[in-house]
């Protein structure tokens, strides 16, 4: 068994500072369960393009509001605490943060703990 807290991940190598989001990977690829687990706090005011070509992701909004837009098609979509949405088709999406936002994500394949985003909104398959 694993336990860890978020006080003990913070200023450490698992806490993963962007311009626009801070990630605290709380499961890695290191631990060996086949999914990456952050708490991740995306900034008011911000505006990011993403593209998990490599990963399936699921995301949890615990706290804040922004709105989700599907690239592909144009639709958008409020997101606020309560509402999951799930990356299972590699979709290329864009998030505007209204308040920040706190989101647990879920990473397969899992992240390895130095991955930020280049410049597609992707992240590479790190081993
Ligand atoms: C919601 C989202 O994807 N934010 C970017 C950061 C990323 N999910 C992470 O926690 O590594």
């Amino acid at each position: 068994m694993i336990v860890r807290n978020l006080k003990t991940i913070q200023g450490t190598e698992r806490d993963v500072k962007a311009e626009t989001w801070e990630s605290r990977r709380l499961v890695l690829k290191d631990d060996g369960v086949g999914f990456s687990l952050h708490d991740t706090v995306m900034y008011a005011g911000t505006v990011t393009d993403m593209w998990y070509k490599n990963h399936i992701e699921a995301v949890y909004c615990i706290e804040g509001e922004a709105t989700l837009l599907d690239r592909e098609t144009g639709e958008t979509y409020e997101i606020v605490p309560g509402t999951m949405y799930l990356l299972n088709a590699h979709d290329k999406h864009r998030i505007e943060v209204k308040k920040d936002m706190r989101v647990v994500c879920v990473f397969n394949p899992p992240c390895t703990g130095r991955e930020t985003h280049d410049e597609e909104g992707a992240y590479p398959l790190l081993t």
